[in-house]
């Protein structure tokens, strides 16, 4: 492709994001490249780098054009993104913008003179708003100023910078030093991650799904924060298990390792579609203590087991603030209303399951969110409804599930950043209920 056609390309798919704002915008980019065999790999990642680079400085590169007066869709945003993002100058978007066919049409004489302005402006300026400054949605600068504190500068633009690529070795089949070896053989290198003791760091993105130490089972895709979860929920062989949301079982499959294949662990979610895409994961990492239990209106199961569980993990439905550097289209399209609707629903699903917690055992509460009216109101709300329950604090939980160091954090309970920790943001809360 040309360098005007890779412009042309991010542009369409720009706009495809537009045309559904409710969709992620990873599954937008699905269809746009599948309807597009004739893009290559290369072009690809270029075309896709780029359009994730606008998504991610949207609200930055709205507030330019409504400055130069130009109107904000996906042409402008792509041509603010040139200038302010990639340093091109006014001759240089001329050249990019030349029309013809697979081209996008030349810039008019408004254009010319609105990119001369953005030409040798920061990114980032000092008289924007706070919140566009630090690339946030308005109604989240408070939530977040109330998490980070005076780190908020820092841990906002971490959350503008691409995630790493984790994987989790899988103690079932093999070590972290054997899987990086086999991972190494096949010409992909990696590094221990810091906290977790399972965690290889891939510092560029990679066909992982190809290779043979994925297809044997010798590793999982999983942001080392994930890991940290299932780390804390401090599984041991023999222990029964319950992991509530279980989606398509991310975590049960590490929380499964630490119990080496003994005991057992039964993954909940109310979505048959995610529970059914964990058959085929437990299989490939050869977890036979597991079964799925798709939890249903009017279900008796909560009911009949009550007391009965060991560790009851709730990776709960949450807003994923926490995973916006990740999901960058996330943070325009989450809204008060899901946070409020989400707040409910994890307050209920904490309600339901303190009661599978048999005497003495634990409920370990996670969220990818970094905001306190999902995490730390939240536990707090629960402990005053539970008495039956106490907090077990972090650095305790920590020392009992591993001899690695722990990460350092606030509060008694394992709060995760990307800026400080290099992981997604990620909330833990270990709570007890009295024996
Ligand atoms: C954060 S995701 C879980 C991700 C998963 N644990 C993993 O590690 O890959 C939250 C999950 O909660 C499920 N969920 C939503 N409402 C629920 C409810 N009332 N009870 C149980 N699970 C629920 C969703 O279907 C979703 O799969």
């Amino acid at each position: 492709m040309t360098p005007s056609a890779r412009i042309a390309a991010a542009i369409a798919l720009v706009a495809d994001v537009d045309a559904m704002p409710r969709r992620p915008a990873d599954a937008t980019a699905n269809d746009f490249f599948r309807t597009r065999r004739y893009i290559g790999s290369g072009d690809r990642r270029a075309v896709a780098e780029r359009a994730w680079g606008v998504l991610r400085q949207r609200l930055r590169l709205t507030w330019h054009l409504q400055q130069v007066g130009l109107p904000v869709d996906a042409r402008h945003l792509v041509m603010a993104h040139l200038v302010l993002a990639e340093g091109w100058t006014l001759e240089g978007v001329e050249q990019g913008y030349p029309g013809g066919r697979f081209n996008p049409p030349p810039l008019d004489p408004g254009e010319r003179k609105a990119v001369a302005a953005l030409v040798g402006r920061q990114l980032a300026s000092s008289d924007m708003p706070e919140a566009i400054r630090l690339n946030l949605p308005d109604w989240a600068l408070e939530s977040f100023r109330a998490r980070f504190g005076e780190n908020l500068p820092a841990e906002a633009e971490a959350m503008n910078a691409s995630a790493p690529l984790d994987l989790r070795a899988n103690l079932l089949r093999t070590t972290r030093e054997q899987a990086a070896a086999a991972l190494a053989a096949e010409g992909i290198p990696t590094e221990p991650t810091p906290y977790s003791p399972w965690g290889l760091r891939i510092p560029d993105r990679r066909p992982i799904l190809a290779s043979k130490a994925f297809a044997g089972g010798l590793i999982e895709i999983q942001d080392e924060g994930s890991q940290l979860i299932a780390l804390l929920t401090g599984a041991k062989p023999g222990m029964r298990v319950a992991d509530y949301c279980a989606g398509a079982a991310g975590k049960t499959l590490a929380v499964a390792a630490t119990m080496a294949n003994k005991g057992r662990i039964v993954a909940c979610d109310v979505s048959a579609t995610r529970l059914e895409g964990a058959v085929k994961r437990l299989r490939r990492a050869g977890v036979d203590n597991a079964e799925r239990h798709l939890l249903e209106p009017g279900d008796r199961w909560v009911k009949r087991r009550a007391g009965q569980f060991d560790r009851v993990l709730v990776d709960a439905p949450c807003t994923g603030t926490g995973t916006w550097r990740r999901n960058p289209d996330a943070r325009l399209r989450t809204t008060p209303r899901d946070v409020t609707e989400l707040a409910a629903k994890q307050h209920d699903i904490l309600d339901t399951t303190a009661s599978l917690v048999a005497k003495g055992g634990r409920l370990v509460y996670a969220t990818c969110s970094v905001l306190p009216e999902e995490n730390a109101a939240q536990v707090e709300g629960f402990l005053s409804r539970h008495p039956e329950f106490e907090l077990v604090p972090f650095a305790t939980a920590w020392a009992e599930a591993s001899d690695a160091p722990a990460p350092e954090v606030d509060g008694p309970w394992m709060q995760l950043s990307p800026h400080r920790h290099g992981t997604d943001g990620f909330f833990t809360a270990v709570l007890q209920r009295r024996a």
